[in-house]
Formats: C-alpha cells, structure tokens, sequence
C-alpha cells in the first residue's frame, strides 16, 4: 500500500481522488469497485463508512448509505473486505465516518483495524480539530492513521491556517457550502481563486459538485486535486458490469 505522503511526493497536481459508499450498490462490490478505481489509476479512493445520520451529506450520498446499509454493511464487514484485497491494493485508501461511528466502535480498535486493513487515513467532517490535536493525535499516528480536514468558503481565514497546520493528509476544499452531490459544480470561485494566496502548506484537493472532465480541470486549476463522489455513484448504481461503469466514468472524466 502506498502511503499518502510517498504518492504526494510523486504526484504534486492533477490528483484525482474516487469517493464511494462502502457496501454499494451490493454488499460484496466494494472490493471489485477499489480495484477497478485502481487499475484506472485514480490517486486516492476514499471510502465512505454507510452512516444513518450522514450530516454533511445530500441526497446522492445519502440514498447510498440507506442503501448499503439495507444491504448489511458494517464496520466489521468492510474491515474484512478491505483485508481480504489489501495485498493487491497500492492505491492510498482513506476513509470517510462520523466521529460518532469511529467513538462507538472504540477508537484505538478503529484505528488499529485500520492500521490492519491498509487505511492511510481519515476524513471525520464532524470531528473539530481542536479535539483531534488534544486527544487524539497520538493514538492516530500510532497507527498511522493521516488526518484530513474540511474547509469551506465560510471557514475564516486564521483557522484555515489552524486546519492547515493539524492536517497530516491533505485539506479537503469544500467548493462551496452546500451538501454533497450537486449535479452542476457552483464553485464559489472567489474563495477557490484566493486559495493560493492563503499560504497553504499541505496539499488540497477540491470537492462538492464535481462531475464532468470540465469540474475536473478547473479543479485543478485552483487546487492539487479534484474529488468526486455523487458523480461516480450515478454512474455505478444500476450497473451489471461494475468493472465497465468504473472504467466508462473513469473515461469521461479523464
Ligand atoms: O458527492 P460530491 O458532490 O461529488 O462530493 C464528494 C463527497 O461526496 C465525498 O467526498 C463525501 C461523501 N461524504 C462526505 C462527507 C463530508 C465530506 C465529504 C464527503
């Protein structure tokens, strides 16, 4: 598994980054999905942890969670799954939860199943980072467990600086402050322009809205790295051949 900061010393712009549900469209895809993201050669893949509560989440994201989790996905479950490819898998995984599921399952158990499992890091939206620095921190890079945190255009200035510096992944740029899974991108474009002049150390990458090559490389224009989420899952969810859809969405946004 490559660890996030050996592929941002490879790969400094122009990142993509996959986002999808865990245990979607059926239970056993998740493995079939990450594999196929990687022979695509996406970046990242961030794997969403199906939550009932999703609060950051809109309808797309959210259709998905229900769905999986009808379909039976657990934390146990995708631990399982996650092991039984880790070895084929090179392609940085990070996944995305509440903090609540990650507090409920126990935290030194989370972040070591993660540790097991080839997980590079976390993205916890709900999790301030004032609580990561002062409780959690070392517990995280015992398992080294990187740590990636939102800003969005409403996020002022002296703490995206904070945000900036308690980052040990990458900043996650809201495009704009509405949920996820807009069709169209309504990039709040004065803050995306004024991202390079906020002195940003850590690598960033840009999402909320994305879903076409144009999204993508206007993305990248003012960022490190464009993630999508809504999108791709459109795209897989009345698929019968998963490994055909990853690759025809893949193809249009390449
Ligand atoms: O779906 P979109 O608009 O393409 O945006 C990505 C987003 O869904 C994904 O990164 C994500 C899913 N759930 C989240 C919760 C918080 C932040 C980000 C996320």
């Amino acid at each position: 598994m490559k660890t996030l900061d050996l592929l941002f010393q490879e790969k400094k712009e122009n990142l993509i980054t996959i986002y999808t549900t865990a245990g979607y469209p059926n239970l056993m895809d998740t493995p079939t999905v990450l594999k196929q993201l990687q022979n695509n050669n996406v970046d990242i893949i961030e794997v969403g942890i199906p939550y009932s509560d999703p609060l950051a989440d809109g309808p797309t994201i959210q259709a998905t969670s229900e769905k999986a989790l009808a379909n039976g996905m657990n934390l146990k479950t995708l631990f399982d799954q996650l092991k039984s490819i880790k070895e084929e898998m090179h392609t940085p995984i990070v996944l995305m939860g509440y903090y609540n599921q990650m507090m409920k399952f126990g935290i030194e158990k989370f972040l070591g199943e993660c540790k097991e499992s080839g997980v590079s890091g976390l993205i916890l939206p709900d999790m301030p980072f004032e609580i990561y620095l002062k409780e959690h921190q070392s517990l995280f890079e015992k398992y080294n467990q990187k740590v990636v945190f939102l800003i969005t255009p409403q996020t002022p200035k002296d703490r995206i600086k904070a945000i900036n510096d308690a980052t040990s992944g990458f900043v996650y740029v809201v495009s704009n402050s509405a949920t996820t899974g807009a069709t169209e991108a309504n990039y709040n474009e004065d803050f995306l322009a004024g991202l390079k002049n906020l002195g940003l150390t850590k690598p960033y990458q840009i999402g909320f809205g994305i879903s076409t090559k144009t999204d993508v490389e206007k993305a990248w224009g003012f960022a490190d790295g464009a993630i999508i989420g809504s999108a791709f899952l459109r795209a897989i969810e009345n698929s019968n051949d998963l490994e055909k859809s990853v690759d025809d969405f893949i193809a249009t946004i390449k």
